[in-house]
């Protein structure tokens, strides 16, 4: 099974450090959604995994989460394509919960629903927690330089990091080698 998981804010949308607290405020990164369309459309299973402090923050509510999630959805479909599973994270830094990146919980319940093996599987992500989570479960850590990942780039990245521009770039990648 070709399934690729990606990191939300800062791989799809905008991120800003003011969190991303409304569907209004959440807007696709050029490119983006199209990338995903594509990658589902030449037979991958894209899923989603985010930390969403936000939530524990009482910036806000789960069904906001549903609604931006349900937009990322419909502007895929648009396109032909389809969004796989979305798992978030709503705890803050604090509650020690087991899916906030960089721990994998996340990975582990996306593959776990899959029935698929995490090792080499391709996590994509803007900030050093979502390589930590990959690497600590065997994944392959993907960064982009959109959202926080040039900062990041400025970080000691897990070894074997793979670098893309931007979301685009790792859909042409893998739909084209
Ligand atoms: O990149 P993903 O995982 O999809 O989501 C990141 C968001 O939950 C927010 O995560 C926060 O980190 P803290 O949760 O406050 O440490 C900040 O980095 C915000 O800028 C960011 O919008
Ligand atoms: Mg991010
Ligand atoms: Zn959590």
């Amino acid at each position: 099974m070709k399934l690729l998981i990606l990191d939300r804010d800062g791989v799809i949308n905008y991120d800003s450090d003011a969190y991303i607290k409304s569907v209004e405020e959440w807007i696709p990164l050029p490119g983006s959604i199209e990338a995903i369309a594509q990658l589902s459309k030449a037979g991958w299973t894209v899923a989603v995994a985010t930390n969403q402090s936000g939530i524990a923050r009482g910036y806000y509510d789960i069904a906001t989460l549903d609604a931006m999630h349900e937009r990322l959805r419909v502007l895929v479909a648009e396109q032909g394509g389809e969004v796989g599973l979305i798992v978030y994270c709503p705890h803050g830094p604090d509650e020690g919960c087991d899916c906030r990146k960089p721990k994998p919980g996340m990975l582990k319940t996306i593959a776990e629903h899959y029935n698929v093996s995490l090792t080499h599987l391709w996590f994509v992500g803007d900030s050093l927690g979502d390589l930590e989570a990959a690497k600590a479960v065997d994944s392959q850590p993907v960064l982009v330089k959109t959202g926080k990942g040039e900062k990041t780039l400025g970080k000691t990245l897990p070894v074997g990091t793979l670098i893309f521009d931007d979301l685009a770039a790792i859909a042409a990648e893998l739909i084209h080698n």
